[in-house]
């Protein structure tokens, strides 16, 4: 993907998204570097999906200026990222295997053993028809959907949705284990604070459809003296 030298996977600056009357983005302004993996946070309606879309190439911004590795973003771009969207299109008639085969066709990508490796770690049986997945084995399909791609950027939105907690923990790990240190870069928004604190290097508070904090999670930490769950509440209060 990186056809210019350059430490930042992603540039924005002044982007704007209005839908109709409803300003989304209000203009942010944002660098965040390669190999890391960043936290999306923000309350219901702070931007989240709209500026993971944006960066997904699914939507465009009404105004301002993105660049993905040191380009402006172009067909060839979405090739190279893979994006986990909040509702999922699976087909329910079809099984577990035959949905991830369905989408390795899709992908020149596509690493088959990661994906079998990662139906074990999320428990799930191939066999089984989407349609008789509960919510959080559906969501655990999309995420081996996302992780399965050998792609420089990784856009995952609510993975977590509909997982139980003390599922969110195993996954959460296997996310980490699967990154690629220093290749990949991967931005997930989430409600889930606490579980997936652990594996943020750096954290972008949204409010409004703009940027109200973004800084490594250590930094934060020890400028508020505290977890980011509960900075959370501070900066939401
Ligand atoms: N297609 C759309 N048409 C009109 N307004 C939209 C559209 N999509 C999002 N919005 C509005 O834009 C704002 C930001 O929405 P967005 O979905 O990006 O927030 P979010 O932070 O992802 O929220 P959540 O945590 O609930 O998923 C909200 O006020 C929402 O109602």
């Amino acid at each position: 993907m990186s056809t210019e030298v350059t430490e930042n996977m992603i540039e924005l600056s002044g982007v704007q998204k209005r839908y109709l009357l409803k300003a989304a983005l209000t203009g942010i302004d944002l660098q965040i570097k390669k190999g890391s993996i960043v936290g999306l946070l923000g309350p219901n309606g702070s931007g989240k999906s709209t500026l993971l879309k944006i960066l997904a190439g699914l939507i465009h911004p009404t105004s301002g200026a993105i660049r993905i590795a040191g380009r402006a973003p172009d067909a060839s771009h979405k090739k190279q990222i893979a994006y986990l969207p909040e509702i999922d299109h699976l087909y329910g008639w079809m099984t577990v295997d035959e949905t991830l085969r369905f989408i390795a066709g899709f992908y020149d990508d596509w690493q088959a053993d990661k994906a079998a490796e990662l139906l074990m770690t999320m428990d799930l049986d191939g066999r089984q028809k989407v349609r008789n997945l509960s919510k959080g084995m559906r969501a655990r399909l999309k995420l081996i959907a996302a992780l399965s791609r050998n792609v420089p950027l990784v856009l995952l939105d609510e993975p977590f949705s509909g997982i139980d907690p003390s599922s969110r923990a195993k996954i959460i790990r296997s996310i980490v284990s699967e990154f690629q240190t220093g290749e990949q870069t991967i931005i997930l928004s989430t409600h889930s604070v606490s579980e997936s604190e652990p594996m943020f290097d750096e954290v972008i508070f949204l409010h409004h459809g703009s940027v109200k904090l973004f800084d490594t999670a250590d930094n934060l930490r020890s400028s508020y003296g505290c977890s980011l769950e509960n900075i959370w509440e501070k900066v939401y209060a």
